[in-house]
């Protein structure tokens, strides 16, 4: 069953297209990648799906349903722009958010103890919002945002302003809330987290969706049939006819071939030659290079 499924949406300001036919699904229970240059129409489809703007053209459907109003306690949003009352203090802001989302009052603090807990945040309920860091500020956004337990969690730049241990910290418990069955939508500029946490990913351009699937698929598909080989010892053949990529390592050489057969017929040969290969490896593309790829060609 998908979470989302988004059809043919548009989204204009004035004579301007911000998104343009954009259609891709988000199967439940994976963390899906939304990414796209500045200005590509990100925030604007997510705006579409948190119905804080209305898609000019197509729909949206909600694990099936046209999404509505109704549909909104389902769903959690972690805004680039943070929301929260500065002069409040953390457990009056987060026990109005949940109540917000229609949690009772028991609920509410139950759920708040125990995020407290997870997140380290034991000693921050009197703290008002303005003495916060930026960091811990976001924390606490993140506990705003998930308290109610959405079935879809949209999360915008979850980790800027945090610090790698609490990086850690909020990737572990994305990563639970996907085992527990959430679905997660993650958008960032941030492609090393991409790879890193994301299973599927739509990357936008100029409002159109230009690229979508599994990264493992992507990858395939944007591979340049790059090889790397690693020798032991000093003992290498000899490539001085041949175009060589720079190697990671001192004793190894990259090459572009044409396939993994052509590659594994290099290594008998050289193997048969005398020559030990102590590693192998095919090179696949970064979702970086794969962004930056598409992004500047269709520039
Ligand atoms: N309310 C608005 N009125 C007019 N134009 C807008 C409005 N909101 C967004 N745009 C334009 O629509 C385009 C897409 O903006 P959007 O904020 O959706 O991009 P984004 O992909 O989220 O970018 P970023 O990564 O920089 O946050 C931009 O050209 C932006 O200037």
């Amino acid at each position: 069953m998908d979470t989302l499924g988004i059809k043919k949406v548009s989204k204009h300001y004035g004579n301007f297209t911000a998104v343009d036919r954009v259609s891709f699904q988000v199967p439940q229970g994976v963390i899906y990648g939304l990414l796209g240059p500045n200005g590509a129409g990100k925030t604007s489809l997510i705006r579409i799906i948190n119905s804080i703007t209305m898609a000019d053209e197509g729909e949206i459907l909600f694990c099936g349903e046209t999404l509505g109003r109704e549909h909104q306690a389902k769903i959690g949003y972690l805004p680039e722009e943070r929301g929260l009352y500065k002069k409040m203090s953390v457990q009056d802001q987060l026990e109005y958010l949940g109540q917000l989302k229609g949690l009772d009052a028991k609920t509410v603090r139950t759920r708040i103890a125990e995020w407290y807990a997870i997140l380290n945040m034991d000693e921050w309920g009197n703290k008002k919002i303005e003495d916060l860091s930026k960091g811990m500020q976001q924390k606490v956004q993140f506990v705003a945002t998930v308290l109610h337990e959405p079935q879809l969690l949209i999360l915008d730049e979850p980790f800027s302003g945090l610090d790698p241990v609490n990086t850690n910290l909020l990737k572990q418990e994305i990563r639970r809330l996907r085992a527990e069955g959430t679905t997660i939508l993650f958008s960032t500029h941030r492609m090393e987290q991409v790879e890193e946490i994301c299973e599927r990913i739509a990357l936008i351009n100029k409002g159109s969706l230009v690229l979508e699937g599994p990264i493992a698929d992507i990858k395939q598909r944007y591979k340049d049939f790059l090889f790397e080989f690693i020798f032991a010892g000093d003992h290498r053949p000899d490539f001085s006819d041949e175009t060589i990529h720079p190697s990671s390592r001192e004793q190894g050489i990259v090459l572009q071939l044409e396939s993994l057969e052509q590659a594994n017929t290099r290594m008998r040969q050289w193997m048969d030659e005398g020559y030990v290969i102590h590693e192998f490896r095919e090179i696949l593309p970064s979702i970086n290079d794969i962004f930056i790829k598409i992004v500047t060609t269709e520039a």
